[in-house]
């Protein structure tokens, strides 16, 4: 079967295609594939009636995922290539989204990521909260920029923190405390973002069952609406991450979020269906 090594912004992805083969990954293949290609995430697609393509998620410690925006404009690739299109609907558990490019050989990919989920119930939080701020202590660590944090569905759910002096901030120390708190019964994506001007925001997310990576698609998607509705945000946004810049437009018209940015092919290979636990060289 094909496998691809990609990243989108430096969020790094093992991809097998799965389709045409009886491809059934357990939580420990999925581990071992993550280790041996140092991906955040594996993905594995499938045949799909509604759609182009199914693609299946998993974090890199082996929980599978409904959504990941960077993944998405990665696959959304691989099919335009196949299918010599600019535009296709790709299946996942969260739902339809359209992938798009502006020509071909465009490697800048945007994909519509579907309406943000905001009530506290959708996030889901453990209690009825105002979502636009919400009230989420973490023991002794009382940081002034620790107050208030955004909740946001985009898919996933993500605690979105506005900090004065990103730098200053200890996101692996703290990621992991807001990422199990017991205010998140599915746990959260925790993405910490420095406003730098109304339409730009540099941003680090601790992501769930994945630790620090370089860029989180859906965790950019769910900063700028979190920063919209706190009033610090125009709609349309510049979110620079650790491994590139992404563009979030959050549309007035249909209350969609449109992610756009790069994506990269690092390796492309015929592998052998991997049963359990291949490791790739
Ligand atoms: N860790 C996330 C999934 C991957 C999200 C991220 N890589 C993206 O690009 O959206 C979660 O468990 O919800």
């Amino acid at each position: 079967m094909k496998y691809y090594q990609m990243n989108g912004c430096g969020n790094a992805f093992a991809i097998l295609d799965g389709r045409g083969e009886k491809l059934r990954l357990s939580a420990e293949a999925v581990r071992r594939i993550a280790k041996s290609a140092n991906a955040d995430q594996v993905v594995s697609l499938e045949n799909s009636m509604r759609g182009d393509i199914f693609m299946r998620i998993w974090n890199n410690t082996g929980s599978e995922v409904a959504a990941c925006g960077n993944v998405s404009r990665c696959v959304g690739w691989i099919m335009m290539r196949e299918r010599n299109r600019d535009t296709i609907k790709i299946e996942t558990e969260a739902g339809l989204l359209i992938a798009t490019r502006h020509g071909n050989g465009d490697t800048m990919i945007s994909v519509d990521m579907g309406s943000p989920l905001l009530k506290w119930e959708e996030i889901p939080l453990a209690e009825r909260m105002d979502t636009r701020g919400i009230d989420v202590k973490i023991g002794p660590i009382d940081a002034p920029y620790l107050q208030l944090p955004g909740a946001v569905n985009m898919g996933n759910p993500h605690c979105v923190f506005f900090v004065d002096e990103l730098d200053a901030v200890d996101v692996v120390g703290i990621g992991p405390l807001i990422e199990g708190h017991m205010m998140f019964p599915e746990k959260a994506n925790v993405g910490f973002a420095q406003v730098l001007g109304r339409d730009c925001i540099r941003l680090r997310v601790w992501e769930r069952d994945a630790g620090l990576t370089k860029a989180c698609g859906t965790g950019a998607c769910a900063a700028v609406v979190a920063g919209v509705r706190k009033g610090l945000l125009n709609r349309s946004c510049t979110v620079f991450v650790d491994g590139g810049d992404l563009h979030i437009d959050w549309r007035e018209k249909d209350d969609h979020v449109i992610m756009t940015g790069p994506i990269e092919l690092e390796r492309q290979a015929e592998i052998s269906a991997p049963a359990s636990a291949p490791v790739f060289r």
